[in-house]
């Protein structure tokens, strides 16, 4: 009894040593992992570029499957060309009611041509009770020498008819690119559910949109229907995008359209071709919305090691994700410096670059990211440029601005140094801060920063494991 009691003593012994020795190999194997995982997260208000970054960088590590994905951004870019022909429509209805009238003559008597008689204008209703008086003096020649708008009306009206069957589908477009759900608000209308395409992450603790099985079984058919669509209305797009009249809300600043809509636009005729593809320079200006948060991966060779970085894009400026991030390598922040003239949708009152510096502070007093390396860049700084050429004063906008020259060194410079010195006077950590300014639709310039900037987190990673 006594040596069967010591034979079970020693094979629980060897069990339990043999029970340890996996754990302490398990441990190792998730240590040496974790030192090889490299957490970087996106923030930065809705809009500044994070989404662009995450494929900048999926370029420079992974351009394969970027490569790969690029017929899959297809529906996107129709989406974005959709949206941009309904808010063009939505104003133009709003500016000039006369063009919602059903034509009174036969259908197809409306083509649009210059020599349209000036008669045809009064079949579509009131036109003088609604003219914006903006447009006074308008170049356009026509015999409403007061009204001189009056003479877009049965171009317009043609044009929109033609148009407006497209853009009914932007809905139902959505629907299929969401895996079958919609949705919709604001003023942005129908958004496209983030994580769309194959690179959402299963099985995570956050509530991320898996969509991958849904989004390898899509069905396509809205958008081979938008696809034929476009092709037969090129010509009428094209028409529409650079007629006087909506010109004239451009430039008159009743007309917002998002800022990749004038590139797609402009691109049609190349978009329409039924063997379209995207290119890189497509994906980089699509605009979809990320809701939530999501997850990419890349492989990072570095020293003959592999390490793997986890990029996590949080959509919008959403804070609250910010907690179960604490032990990522890096934060990289963006803030479009363009918005100077613009405000935040969710409150026109508040300017997009102070919203920009308050969650710039609240991300620097935040005790829980003291130990993550933090960097800046001062993104979209090609529309910067664009404005300040166009006139655009900045101290219109900024009262603190003054009398300083209204030139790109000059006020990069101003935003830069406010910047910093809310990292100087708000960080709960001593650490550095990288600065870049940059414009993430250049491949080439952006290229050179991931770079750098890869560097730097690696530095960081390096020091924060123990191995530099
Ligand atoms: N001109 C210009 N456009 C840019 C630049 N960076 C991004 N964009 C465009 O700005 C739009 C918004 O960029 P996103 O990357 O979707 O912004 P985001 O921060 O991910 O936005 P949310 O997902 O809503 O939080 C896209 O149409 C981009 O093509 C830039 O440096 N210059
Ligand atoms: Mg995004």
């Amino acid at each position: 009894m006594g040596s069967k009691s010591k034979a079970n003593d020693a094979e629980a012994a060897r069990i339990s040593n043999a029970i340890d020795e996996e754990l302490r190999i398990e441990r190792e194997a998730r240590k040496k992992k974790s030192n090889r995982e490299v957490k970087v997260m996106l923030l930065g208000q809705a809009e500044s570029g994070k989404s662009t970054l995450q494929k900048q960088m999926q370029l420079y590590y992974a351009s394969q499957t970027l490569d790969r994905e690029k017929p899959s951004w297809k529906p996107i870019v129709y989406f974005n060309i959709l949206k941009a022909l309904r808010m063009i429509i939505e104003e133009l209805d709003t500016q000039y009611p006369a063009i919602t009238q059903s034509p009174t003559s036969t259908p197809g008597s409306f083509a649009p041509s210059p020599t349209i008689p000036p008669s045809t204008a009064s079949s579509v209703g009131n036109v003088f009770s609604f003219t914006p008086a903006s447009i006074s003096n308008s170049s356009h020649s026509s015999n409403y020498s007061h009204h001189p708008e009056a003479s877009w009306f049965p171009e317009l009206q043609y044009l929109r008819n033609k148009i407006l069957p497209l853009v009914a589908s932007e809905e139902a477009l959505a629907s299929e690119l969401s895996g079958g759900i919609t949705l919709s608000g604001g003023r942005s209308g129908v958004y496209v559910r983030a994580g769309w395409q194959a690179l959402v992450t299963q099985n995570r603790a956050w509530p991320l949109p898996d969509i991958r099985a849904a989004s390898t079984a899509r069905p396509t058919v809205v958008s081979n229907i938008v696809a034929k669509t476009l092709l037969a209305t090129q010509h009428e797009i094209m028409e529409l995008w650079r007629h006087p009249a909506v010109l004239h809300l451009l430039r008159a600043n009743k007309l917002y359209l998002e800022e990749s809509a004038a590139f797609f636009l402009d691109h049609i005729y190349r978009i329409s071709e039924p063997e379209y593809i995207p290119s890189i320079d497509d994906v980089l200006h699509v605009r979809v919305q990320t809701l939530g948060v999501t997850e990419h991966q890349f492989d990072f060779a570095l020293g003959g090691i592999q390490y793997h970085w986890l990029l996590y894009d949080v959509g919008g400026a959403r804070q609250a994700w910010v907690p179960f991030f604490d032990d990522a390598t890096a934060i990289i922040f963006l803030a479009p410096i363009s918005a100077f003239d613009q405000y935040l949708e969710e409150d026109p009152r508040t300017n997009r670059i102070d919203d920009s510096l308050q969650l710039f502070t609240n991300i620097c007093t935040n005790k829980l990211l003291s130990k993550t390396a933090l960097i800046l860049m001062l993104n979209k700084t090609d529309l910067l440029k664009q404005k300040l050429q166009a006139g655009i004063k900045v101290r219109k906008y900024i009262s603190s601005y003054g009398d300083r020259p209204n030139n790109y060194e000059e006020v990069s410079e101003y935003f830069r140094a406010h910047f910093i010195q809310i990292q100087k006077r708000k960080d709960t950590s001593n650490r550095s801060l990288y600065i870049h300014f940059t414009s993430m639709l250049d491949v080439k310039a952006t290229q050179s920063i991931i770079v750098n900037v890869g560097e730097a987190i690696m530095r960081q990673h390096l020091s924060g494991v123990g191995l530099a």
